[in-house]
């Protein structure tokens, strides 16, 4: 099996950001192809990232070896009908990023057991630093994990789960996260305009504060803990600023968000798996 041949169904955000991420890690724009009903959306594709465009999501899975689904969730029982017939005898490898979308409904709206991995990316995967979080349901072999697991590595860090529930978990963590931290971004900058810096350098300081945050998080044995340690002198101001978001609770107030965003994951699974 290759990682060849590579169709999108559904050219939006997510699908826009992997596939830039793919091209970017040497992937031809002409192995993969992507359908969405959208004119605007198959010209971006098309002028930015040299892949083919179409209307049809039929014409799309021509020679489709790995069949991307990348519509809303609740455009999926639709469009899996529409391509099932397609489908059956072909038996390309199916990925799903679809949040709260089950392996189980996917096989149902098209009739067939066919192998799906489902997999939970976030649109960092454009610039290849996504985290992606991969299910296979026990139709998939070990040639078809190891094909899931080399395109989404293209894109960023992948770690399996072991049961597909653990997909909800990580749609709130990294798949809804990184929403989570361009909130904190856009909050700084503005603070940081409040406090009188002009716009450009706030957002730049921002940003590069996020970067090396991370990169410094990633790169270090100790843990976040140790690191705002090291960032806090007792009686000095990142000690003042942190006793702000502890009287607030901001700990908790993260973890009642991430707790509702997988919450609605599973309130989608439950809805969609239960739709004709
Ligand atoms: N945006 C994100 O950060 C992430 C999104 N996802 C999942 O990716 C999927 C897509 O989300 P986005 O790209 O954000 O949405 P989006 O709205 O940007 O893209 C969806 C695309 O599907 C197209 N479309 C609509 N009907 C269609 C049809 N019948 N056939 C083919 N294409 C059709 C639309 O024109 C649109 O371009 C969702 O299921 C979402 O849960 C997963 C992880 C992260
Ligand atoms: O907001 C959403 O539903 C999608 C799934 C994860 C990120 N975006």
């Amino acid at each position: 099996m290759s990682t060849a041949n590579i169709r999108f169904i559904g050219g939006g955000n997510m699908a826009t950001s992997l596939i830039a991420g793919l091209i970017a890690d040497g992937y031809e724009p002409h192995s993969i192809q992507v359908s969405d009903p959208n004119p605007e959306r198959r010209h971006a594709l098309q002028a930015r990232l040299g892949v083919r465009a179409l209307a049809s999501n039929v014409e799309a899975l021509d020679e489709a070896e790995t069949l991307v689904l990348c519509v809303k969730p609740q455009m999926a029982a639709s469009v899996c009908a529409e391509l099932a017939p397609f489908l059956a005898e072909r038996r390309p490898l199916i990925v799903s990023v679809m949040a709260g979308v089950l392996e189980q409904s996917i096989q149902r709206w098209l009739g067939a057991s066919l192998p799906i991995v489902r997999a939970m990316p976030n649109t960092p995967a454009m610039v290849q630093t996504g985290a992606i979080g991969l299910h296979a349901s026990p139709e998939v072999d070990a040639e078809g994990r190891n094909r899931a697991e080399t395109i989404l590595r293209a894109v960023g860090l992948v770690r399996w789960v072991e049961s597909e529930s653990r997909i909800d978990a990580v749609t709130a963590i990294s798949g809804s996260g990184p929403a989570y931290f361009f909130l904190l971004m856009e909050a700084l900058e503005q603070a940081a305009i409040e406090l009188g810096l002009d716009t450009e350098t706030a957002r730049l300081l921002t940003i590069q504060t996020a970067l090396g945050a991370a990169k410094m998080a990633m790169e270090s044995d100790a843990p976040p803990a140790r690191l705002r340690e090291q960032v806090t002198s007792p009686g000095g101001t990142t000690e003042c600023a942190l006793k702000v978001f502890d009287a607030a609770d901001l700990r908790a107030l993260v973890e009642r968000a991430a707790r509702a965003a997988h919450d609605r994951a599973v309130e989608l699974s439950q809805t969609l798996s239960e739709a004709p």
